[in-house]
């Protein structure tokens, strides 16, 4: 997929604003935005459904516009307001939709309903918010197609259904198919996806690998020692963004390798050590923050921005 300078202005309110993305074969990309942030409009321009203001996409190197019916054709999509006729039932509904299809393989369709456990013998008016999603769901997989554009396809389902959802998205990044999924929780998309790109108040603010914001991301280490240790023992030490160190225990704040770390920490005997995850959700939430001040530049200055001031701090 790419998109090209794509902008969508409503009277004078410019919901997406200049937007470039290129989104490889057999990726799982994350489209990562608060509320109102300009990820339903972007997706509703990718499938022709709003007319850009300016710019321009292709998907499946197809260009959005002319080519757009074959375009529907081969992707699979979730919109975030999923609309079912209420008088049909979950089966109902899943034969009308593999009939629009055509070529549908329906022992697929079933067993995607049996492992989402979902419900088909119910009218979809009497559905639960995660059912009617499951609904979604599995029409949007049934054709196994070569994209999926999904918008917030996470509402309502539970914990266990969301671990069955990734596992189906793994499957489809295995066979070299494409996920295009939009969502505003950061720890849904930090669990499938290889690419995040974080949009805020209509731009763009960052495009990067999952891998490497957990790489730029701080890290805390506590270290317990036999004996008290002074006070400056992780003093110029690389990577090290903050030091408390109180009698024999030592709080520490790093990023990058940890190796500096430990070769500083280890001239005195250590009795326990526990290491706490990165702090990722700090770098969402500078991005998310929807004060006045210009966004950040990158993930990296972000973590420095967020980060305790470096030096030593002695309680
Ligand atoms: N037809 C429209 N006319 C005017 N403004 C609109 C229209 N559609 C969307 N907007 C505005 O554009 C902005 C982006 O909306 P959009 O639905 O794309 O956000 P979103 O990132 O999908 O948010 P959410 O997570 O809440 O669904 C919002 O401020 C919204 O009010």
């Amino acid at each position: 997929m790419e998109i090209v300078g794509l902008t969508k202005q409503f009277k004078d309110f410019t919901a997406v604003e200049e937007l470039d993305l290129e989104i490889g074969r057999g990726e799982i990309f994350g489209f990562l935005g608060p509320n109102g942030a300009g990820k339903s409009t972007t997706i509703r321009m990718l499938l022709d459904q709003l007319r850009p203001s300016s710019g321009s996409a292709r998907v499946l190197g197809l260009a959005v516009g002319p080519d757009s019916l074959e375009i529907h054709r081969r992707i699979g999509y979730i919109p975030g307001d999923l609309a079912l006729y209420p008088k049909l039932t979950g089966i109902q509904t899943l034969r009308y939709f593999a009939r629009l299809r055509g070529n549908v393989d329906w022992s697929y369709v079933l067993e995607l309903a049996e492992r989402l456990e979902a419900d088909l013998g119910k009218k979809v008016a009497d559905y639960s918010t995660g059912n009617r999603q499951k609904i979604g769901l599995i029409q949007a997989f049934m054709h196994r197609p070569e994209l999926l554009i999904l918008d917030e396809p996470n509402a309502g389902l539970d914990p266990l259904m969301q671990q069955t959802f990734h596992e189906m998205l793994r499957e489809v990044r295995a066979a070299g198919r494409t996920v295009f999924l939009s969502s505003h929780t950061l720890s849904e998309v930090e669990r499938v996806a290889d690419r995040v790109g974080i949009i805020r108040r209509g731009k763009l603010v960052v495009v990067e690998r999952v891998d490497e914001l957990k790489r730029k991301a701080i890290r805390r280490l506590d270290f317990e020692f036999d004996q008290p240790v002074p006070i400056d023992m992780f003093e110029g030490v690389a990577g090290v963004r903050d030091a408390e160190i109180d009698g024999v225990h030592a709080g520490i704040a790093y990023e990058g390798s940890v190796n500096d770390v430990l070769q500083a920490a280890l001239v005195h005997e250590v009795v326990n050590l526990h290491s706490r995850d990165a702090d990722l959700e700090e770098i969402f939430l500078a991005f998310y923050r929807s004060d006045d001040s210009p966004a950040p530049l990158s993930p990296a200055r972000t973590a420095t921005a967020s980060a305790p001031r470096a030096g030593r701090h002695v309680r």
